[in-house]
């Protein structure tokens, strides 16, 4: 099963949890492929500094409680705690996208509810499936990344962790 995961922090040393966070989704998959890193400007809740954003995808046999279990594992281990709704945070794991699975039942709805008005979301998809369609009704990411073109979002060098396998060239 392909699985698609958003990843965000603007709390702490965000560069380095989140390559703590990605170490340990090459540890279960050494060829997951992620995008580069993004400096977004952060979308709803209070006033807050700039998040860094990125997405990974990578091909896995986990049943999704299990995949839920390791991303809520991962926003622990970077000191999470849930505060204001939409508020700062240390580590964000999202689910976007688990194969084509359609779920509405707590805690996981998939696809993910919000992924598709987040440009923080979709341009690092898009960096890594340009070819990816959203279920259920397979909309091409393109399609929803023009829609959300005046957020703000700025693409950063290749993170110095995966100078092997960063963006879209390395993995085709
Ligand atoms: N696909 C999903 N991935 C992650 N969490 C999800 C998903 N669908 C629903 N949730 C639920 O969202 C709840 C709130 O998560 P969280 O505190 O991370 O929200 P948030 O980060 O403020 O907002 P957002 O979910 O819009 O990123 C979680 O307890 C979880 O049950
Ligand atoms: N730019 C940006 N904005 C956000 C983000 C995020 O990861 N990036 N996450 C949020 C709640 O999940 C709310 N707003």
């Amino acid at each position: 099963m392909k699985v698609t995961v958003g990843l965000g922090s603007n709390l702490g040393d965000s560069h380095g949890l989140l390559k703590r966070a990605a170490e340990a989704v090459l540890a279960q998959d050494p060829t997951a492929r992620f995008s580069s890193l993004y400096r977004t400007a952060p979308q709803g809740g209070p006033p807050q500094p700039d998040y860094l954003n990125a997405v990974v995808q990578w091909e896995t046999d986990w049943d999704l409680p299990t995949l839920w279990a390791f991303c809520r594992g991962l926003e622990a281990e970077a000191g999470r705690v849930r505060t204001v709704r939409f508020g700062p945070r240390t580590l964000d794991v999202d689910i976007l996208c688990y194969g084509r699975h359609l779920t509405e039942k707590p805690p996981v709805i998939l696809p993910h509810p919000r992924m598709k008005d987040r440009r923080f979301v979709l341009e690092p998809l898009t960096e890594i499936d340009p070819e990816c369609r959203v279920p259920p009704d397979d909309t091409p990411v393109l399609t929803l990344l023009r829609r959300v073109l005046n957020q703000e979002v700025q693409r950063l060098p290749p993170w110095e962790v995966f100078p092997r396998n960063t963006g879209r060239s390395s993995n085709s």
